[in-house]
């Protein structure tokens, strides 16, 4: 039987599964990629892999998955974070495309390398596969231009100085969650927060994206493991023309070091954080729920109303500490969190003029769909 793979490099992980029709048969990550990385195999403990980067993530995860794949792979799925203005679906990976995506790795500097080089490793270990991409930004193509556009001179928009918005693979799926399991609520005016290693939010209105918090690339809105999110661009000026720092420089402050380890000098870990006594993992843990609860409230703006409102991603799905603060500061919505149900990660967290839910997202599964679509020509 001709199975499919998925590849989802994230910025802090590298996420797999292995689908024989619409089964999954085998998944897993490695997760911590930069720091004490290890891999995790459902159904398996833990196996330290050590300070892993990306390439020996992936050299672990092909192994892993050597013996699993018990038949001919006919696709290999990729997650691209960057597919530039136009890519609106997913595609098969052709030369050209790869030429055109590599292009935009300026832009998305922690995820678009890693992607690229998870095709190109599948290329060589699995020549006879289709591979095909999946776009994080696709999602929100269909931004209304108040939110595609800054305020610069129009000139800057169309050379492609636009907020195009990621974690489009994670939104596509719990508007599909949504849509099936809550009709109604897919219908109205939904808000949704991937809060993972990076983290960013998005305001739908009847399942269409129409507003996020990412941008041009993924350092705006919210802070994240290592990135800034939003910052005044008189920050840059400053650090440019005062501390004389370089463009190169200015790349790794704001992609690498900013964010929870730059504000708590401790870890970029939202575990490690909970975990602290330390003072500053507090404050560092108390700027990301203001700017959270801060973003959510912009988000509702965009939708002139709240009827749901959904956690995911690592952070969103498994810190209920982290929901009860941002929900703590949106008592004036009249939003309710339901203390137990929090504690007990269960699906309906609370209640009040709008749903509040906890959903595990699967962008897994989202690329596995379109891998399967691209192999069957539907
Ligand atoms: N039980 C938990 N409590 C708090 N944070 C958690 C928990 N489990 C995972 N996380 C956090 O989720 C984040 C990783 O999210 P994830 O979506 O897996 O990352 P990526 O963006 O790399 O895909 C990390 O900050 C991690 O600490
Ligand atoms: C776009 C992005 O920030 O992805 P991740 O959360 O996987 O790092
Ligand atoms: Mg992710």
């Amino acid at each position: 039987m001709s199975r499919i793979l998925t590849l989802n490099a994230g910025s802090s992980s590298l996420k797999f599964s292995v689908w024989a029709q619409d089964s999954r048969v085998q998944a897993g990550q490695v997760e911590r990629i930069g720091g004490d990385a290890r891999l995790l195999l459902d159904g398996s403990a833990p196996v330290a892999l050590g300070p892993a980067d990306h390439r020996a993530a992936l050299t672990a995860v092909l192994a892993a998955i050597g013996p699993g794949v018990d038949g001919p792979l006919a696709g290999v799925g990729h997650r691209i974070v960057h597919g530039g203005p136009d890519r609106a679906r997913p595609e098969v990976l052709t030369p050209e495309a790869i030429a055109d995506l590599a292009a935009l790795a300026p832009f998305a500097p922690l995820h678009q390398p890693h992607n690229l080089a998870c095709v190109a490793a599948a290329r060589t270990v699995f020549p006879d596969a289709l591979q095909v991409g999946a776009f994080d930004t696709a999602f929100h193509r269909g931004h209304p231009w108040v939110n595609d556009t800054f305020a610069l001179p129009r000139r800057f928009y169309e050379e492609g100085v636009r907020r195009y918005g990621f974690h489009g693979l994670s939104y596509d799926y719990i508007t599909g969650v949504l849509a099936r399991s809550e009709p109604d609520l897919a219908a109205g005016r939904v808000v949704i927060c991937h809060l993972g290693n990076g983290a960013s939010i998005c305001a739908l209105r009847d399942g269409q994206s129409i507003g996020s918090t990412m941008g041009f690339s993924a350092l705006d809105g919210l802070p994240m493991g290592t990135r800034c999110g939003q910052v005044d661009p008189g920050v840059l000026l400053f650090l440019m023309d005062q501390k004389g720092m370089t463009a190169e420089e200015i790349t790794a402050l704001l992609y690498r070091e900013s964010g929870l380890k730059g504000l708590s000098g401790i870890s970029s870990d939202m575990r490690t954080l909970e975990a602290s006594n330390d003072p500053r993992a507090a404050e560092a843990i108390d700027y990301y729920v203001f700017r959270l609860a801060r973003e959510i409230g912009a988000m509702a703006a965009v939708l002139g109303g709240l009827d749901g409102l959904v956690f995911t991603g690592g952070i969103g799905e498994n810190s209920a500490l982290i929901r009860a603060r941002a929900l703590e500061r949106l008592g004036f919505l009249g939003l309710t969190l339901d203390p137990a149900a929090n504690a007990a990660n269960a699906q309906e967290i609370g209640a009040g003029p709008a749903r509040i839910l906890r959903i595990e997202t699967d962008e897994e599964a989202v690329i596995a769909r379109a891998t399967r679509t691209a192999l069957t020509g539907a």
